[in-house]
């Protein structure tokens, strides 16, 4: 006879009983989690009203992905350019201004984002009190950026990387900050603050969500937290909405917004890092602490002033079908500066590069010649107008993710390998100071029995990949790759490959290192592709 249940089976029986109690008990969790992630949403949204922050509920959805993922935004119907899909008003905006720490922000005479930071830290400890209890409830405690990363994880995650040394000093210069600007204030300061919401993690913590978040709103507030703006996620070069703090009459009436939006996103691109340097392109990071607020974000946020300019706009730049996510964009940025700011990466950034210190190419030179033959080389190249990018005192250059290396490298190289009767002559005949008009042509002046058309860096360049540059190019590669250890690229493409997107610092560390050894690649082909000899490095006898 068969027995209704197995019980010859007691441990079996038991076995499934536990099992089935814990899906239960699992599913309920589950359930409770995302219910409180619509709790949240809803509360959310009932503070917006509150604000009279305006949005439609029937145009747009906000979907909420959980804790790690996030919110996000979705259009409901079609969405077409010129919509504005929200306004918003200033006062909602959390800014030192509006802060109830700003006498104690002011007094203490903090600006910036470090004002900022403290701003987001006091009205989180106010808790329920807080104006803005409603907004910081929806945000995460902290962006998952690598200043929040442990420096065990800094090290096993972004060694070799552009990140590595950048999120260590990032790290050091702030705690100084913290110790410098906020303990005191703890310690003394005019409004007891509770050391449990101002400790250095906490201002850690603060100032990743302002890195990831904040807008520049007006001249008067500043930088600052903008409920709504700050739940759009960012796509390269294909945003939907806009979102700029400039004013204008009329932007209806005035044909040149976008274009005079466009040329302040640039101007706060320029003020945060080293582009205006020399012809950097713009993927490279720079140390969270130099860049003040390094998130320019682009949304078309604009003052609206037809009645009430305390408020601001987003309005819709590229239309949006019914269903598909409203994407705004934070920048044109390779992944190292989109993982620095923002704590993720995309898969295929065209902005991605790969930097070679001046030190890297002055190791290698050692290689082939003396010190002194080295310095006197790039004194030249100095003096003939030309400089490197420079970020913390550091010079470097930048190679595309094409692997095309910066035009100023390939002349360093160039003049590294002139003939020593060139360099004499060239030496003798620039003047000590002042500007040369027209730099190539001088230095390609011994290649000029013919005449060489020099209009443009592209031109020159086909004269300047002599084999030797090529063999230096690929020598360099060679050493800037050694910094990653010594797993070839094949073993990170394959990690990269079985890692979960879920494992956020593995996964966004792993696109990191793998796209910038894939550009030493290109380079190398690049490099390869126009030598004439077998590749390996320049071999030569040291002058
Ligand atoms: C301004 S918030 C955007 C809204 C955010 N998803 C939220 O939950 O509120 C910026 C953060 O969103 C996430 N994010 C934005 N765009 C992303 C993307 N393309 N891929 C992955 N994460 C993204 C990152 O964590 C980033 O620091």
């Amino acid at each position: 006879m068969v027995e209704p249940y197995p019980t010859r089976y007691p441990c079996l029986v038991f076995f499934f009983l536990v099992q089935f109690t814990l899906n239960i008990v699992l599913q309920h969790s589950i359930t409770v989690t995302f219910a409180a992630m619509s709790r949240r949403l809803r509360a959310f949204k009932r503070w917006m009203n509150s604000q009279k922050l305006e949005w439609s509920s029937t145009t747009l959805e906000l979907v909420d992905n959980g804790i790690e993922e996030g919110i996000l935004v979705k259009a409901i119907c079609d969405l077409n350019e010129g919509d504005v899909i929200a306004k918003i008003p200033k006062n909602a905006c959390l800014t030192i201004k509006t802060s109830a720490a700003r006498e104690m922000i002011e007094d203490a005479g903090l600006a910036g984002s470090l004002g900022l930071s403290v701003a987001v830290m006091y009205e989180k400890s106010l808790g329920e009190e807080s104006l803005w209890s409603g907004y910081l409830q929806l945000l995460p405690d902290r962006e998952c950026v690598p200043l929040v990363w442990t420096l065990d994880e800094v090290d096993k995650f972004l060694a070799g990387t552009e990140l590595h040394k950048i999120v260590k000093d990032d790290k050091a210069l702030m705690y100084e900050d913290w110790k410098e600007c906020i303990f005191p204030l703890i310690e003394s300061g005019p409004m007891q603050l509770d050391p449990k919401y101002f400790g250095a993690e906490q201002y850690f913590a603060a100032k990743s969500l302002v890195f990831s978040r904040s807008f520049e709103i007006d001249d008067y507030h500043g930088y600052g937290m903008v409920p709504f703006a700050d739940l759009f996620n960012h796509k390269t070069g294909a945003e939907n909405v806009h979102f700029t703090s400039v004013s204008s009459p009329d932007p209806s009436s005035d044909d040149n917004s976008d274009v005079e939006d466009n040329e302040r996103q640039n101007n706060d691109h320029d003020e945060s890092s080293i582009e205006d340097v020399t012809t950097c392109r713009s993927g490279s990071p720079t140390a969270l602490d130099q860049t003040e607020f390094p998130n320019s974000n682009e949304m078309d946020l604009s003052s609206n002033s037809e009645g009430d300019s305390d408020s601001l706009e987003m309005i819709i730049v590229k239309e949006v079908k019914a269903g598909n996510e409203v994407f705004n964009t934070y920048g044109s940025m390779g992944n190292a500066a989109l993982l620095h700011r923002y704590g993720f990466t995309e898969p295929n950034n065209t902005f991605d590069i790969v930097n070679i210190e001046l030190n890297l190419v002055l190791d290698w030179s050692l290689s082939l010649f003396t010190s002194r033959y080295f310095r006197a080389r790039l004194s030249l190249w100095r003096r003939i107008g030309y400089s490197g990018c420079v970020s913390q005192d550091v010079e470097y250059f930048e190679i595309s993710s094409d692997g095309e290396p910066q035009f100023e490298l390939l002349i360093l190289l160039y003049i590294i390998f002139l003939p020593d009767e060139v360099y004499y002559k060239l030496n003798h005949t620039l003047p000590s100071n002042g500007s040369i008009n027209k730099p190539m042509e001088i230095l390609l002046l011994d290649k000029r029995q013919k005449r060489i058309p020099l209009e443009t860096p592209e031109m020159a360049k086909e004269y300047l990949l002599t084999d030797e540059i090529c063999g230096a190019l690929i020598s360099l590669a060679d050493s800037r790759e050694a910094s990653y250890g010594t797993n070839p690229l094949s073993d990170d493409i394959m990690s990269l490959s079985t890692c979960s997107m879920r494992d956020r610092k593995l996964y966004h560390s792993s696109v990191l290192r793998v796209r910038e050894r894939k550009i030493l690649q290109n380079l190398r082909t690049y490099a390869s592709s126009r030598s004439h000899q077998p590749k390996k490095g320049a071999i030569m006898k040291k002058r």
